[in-house]
């Protein structure tokens, strides 16, 4: 059995990157960025009005002069047509262009206007009060997200703001998911007291959802040689294949013989590690993968978490998936030499990890209130509160 690490590295060894491709903004959430984004020009294009008032000449404030006429009205998407000069101001309005010539605005608050002509009120005037100036926050050319980059609602404002209407991401792989087993029965269809409900195929589902990854096959499959390879020789098709339970050491774990029968090459079966041991992974005819996942549900969220993520991270460009270090808020003791994976909750009060007690990988409530997974080295018998440990969030913004 392999370690953990050799497994790691094993999968980092067989991503390839994925095939670019363009998209329009509109459809980019989620979408992993390809390409480098430069700014087209300076961020604010210029200097722009901060504040609904009046522009003067810093010059004029100075020297004292409060009143002033109104040579202008500027509004948002206005350009200016006259040059301010000594005793004048612009009125103008919050996202205009100001002028060259004024370097003060005077919000409205601070002022009363009578007949075209403005009087100031406020006590004090301070260069460029309320004027973003040209290229303050971004200069043109100036890198502004470098490839590979998860586009958020936050990345798509920003590209938006940019110009980018079209951009370069990696393309989806193609993504069969193939949940296995007999006692295992749809959510909504009757069951008996003997058997359980599939939730991997919607834990799978929601998982890959989160790179925006909509799987082509999605069915489930009993324990029977000939369905297994009808199934899963459509579902190696695709450039990812994840198939669920059936990978141990049972009479019916037929997975893995049905895989090699099919030409999948394996590359490994089991990794040292609790829960998720009886992971089997492969490698098609044509150059996909498949990640045969163990069948309790925290080993099927665990392996895909740690090993299934830690694939497409690479495929989509990463050198590295984000792991966080933290303290551990409990001491923990682990009875066995394998390296651990473990539900955690982040407590923000006290900034570190807490546990997060369950039943064995069977225990459909472990994920429920966890933040993520942490990992206990497979020679650390005990970690002691305060301990700093690795954490695998489920949530992550990279
Ligand atoms: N003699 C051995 N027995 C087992 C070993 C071992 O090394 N030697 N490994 C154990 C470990 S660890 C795990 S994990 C399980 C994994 O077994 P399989 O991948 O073959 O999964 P199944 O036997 O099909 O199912 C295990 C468990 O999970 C439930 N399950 C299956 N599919 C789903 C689904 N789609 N949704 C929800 N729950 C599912 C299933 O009913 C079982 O309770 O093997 C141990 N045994
Ligand atoms: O992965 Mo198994 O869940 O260690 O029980």
């Amino acid at each position: 059995m392999i370690s953990f690490e050799e497994a790691i590295s094993t999968i980092s060894s067989l991503a390839q990157p994925f095939e670019k491709e363009y998209i329009s903004l509109e459809n980019a959430e989620n979408r992993i960025l390809a390409e480098n984004i430069y700014a087209d020009r300076d961020y604010p294009p210029f200097n722009r009005a901060a504040m609904d008032g009046y522009a003067i000449m810093l010059s004029d404030w100075n020297k004292g002069l409060r009143t002033y006429s109104i040579t202008e009205i500027i509004y948002a998407g206005d350009v200016s047509k006259s040059d301010l000069t000594s005793g004048h101001c612009y009125k103008i309005m919050t996202g205009a262009a100001t002028p060259e010539t004024a370097d003060v605005i005077i919000r409205k608050e601070d002022t009363h206007e009578i007949n075209n002509e403005v009087s100031i009120i406020a006590e004090t005037a301070k260069h460029f009060q309320n004027i973003a100036l040209k290229g303050q926050d971004v200069k043109n050319q100036a890198l502004i997200l470098s490839a590979p980059h998860k586009c958020t609602p936050q990345t798509i404002s920003l590209l938006a703001a940019v110009g980018k209407a079209t951009l370069q991401v990696y393309k989806l792989p193609t993504v069969a998911v193939i949940t296995t087993g007999n006692e295992v029965i749809a959510p909504g269809k009757p069951i008996a007291a003997h058997q359980i409900r599939n939730s991997n195929q919607f834990l799978l589902k929601a998982l890959l959802k989160k790179w925006d990854i909509t799987p082509q096959i999605c069915e489930h499959i009993q324990d029977n040689k000939e369905a297994l390879t009808k199934a899963f020789k459509e579902g190696i098709k695709n450039q990812l294949a994840i198939i669920n339970g059936g990978v141990s050491a049972g009479d019916a774990d037929y997975v893995p013989a049905v895989l090699k029968s099919l030409g999948v090459e394996m590359i490994f079966h089991k990794v040292k590690i609790r829960p998720g041991k009886p992971l089997w992974i492969g490698k098609t005819p044509t150059g996909g993968i498949v990640f045969a996942l163990p069948g309790n549900p925290l080993s099927c969220l665990t392996t895909f978490t740690i090993f299934v993520e830690d694939y497409l991270y690479k495929c989509f460009g990463f050198s590295n998936r984000p792991v966080y270090r933290f303290p551990l808020l409990e001491n923990r003791i682990k009875k066995h030499q394998l390296t651990d994976f473990f539900p955690v909750k982040i407590n923000r009060l006290q900034q570190g990890l807490n546990l997060i007690p369950y039943n064995g990988s069977g225990d459909i409530t472990a994920g429920l209130d966890a933040s993520g997974l942490a990992l206990q080295p497979d020679v650390t018998e005990e970690f002691k509160k305060e301990d700093i440990i690795s954490f695998y969030p489920f949530n992550n913004s990279l």
